[in-house]
């Protein structure tokens, strides 16, 4: 997996809303808060499922209804096109989920 371009970066990143990027890794980070921790749980399962779907795993972690994920691609050293995907992917969950990111 190649890591993104700076052309690609330029036009992909502004449109992840709420991911931030998160030095000195080539990350982006997003926090989810939702309503307790079943409907974080669940969040976290929906999303667990499709990233090994996609053989792209998130870096995360739960307090009770908050979830904190980190992507980066190890095999690239940095960003790639599956972070995108599965930054999109894991914002069609959390919305299904009734979350809010902070
Ligand atoms: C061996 C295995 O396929 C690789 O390690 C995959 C699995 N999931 C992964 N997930 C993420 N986020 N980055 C990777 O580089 C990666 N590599």
């Amino acid at each position: 997996m190649l890591p993104l371009s700076a052309a690609q970066r330029a036009e992909l990143l502004p449109t992840l809303a709420g991911w931030a990027p998160c030095p000195p890794r080539d990350a982006v980070r997003k926090v989810f808060e939702f309503e307790d921790f079943g409907a974080a749980w669940s969040f976290m399962s929906r999303v667990a499922l499709a990233a090994e779907r996609m053989n792209h795993h998130p870096e995360w972690a739960n307090v009770w209804n908050r979830v904190e994920v980190v992507l980066t691609t190890h095999d690239a050293g940095g960003l790639s096109m599956l972070d995108i995907e599965l930054a999109r992917c894991i914002d069609r969950h959390a919305a299904q989920a009734g979350a809010r990111h902070h």
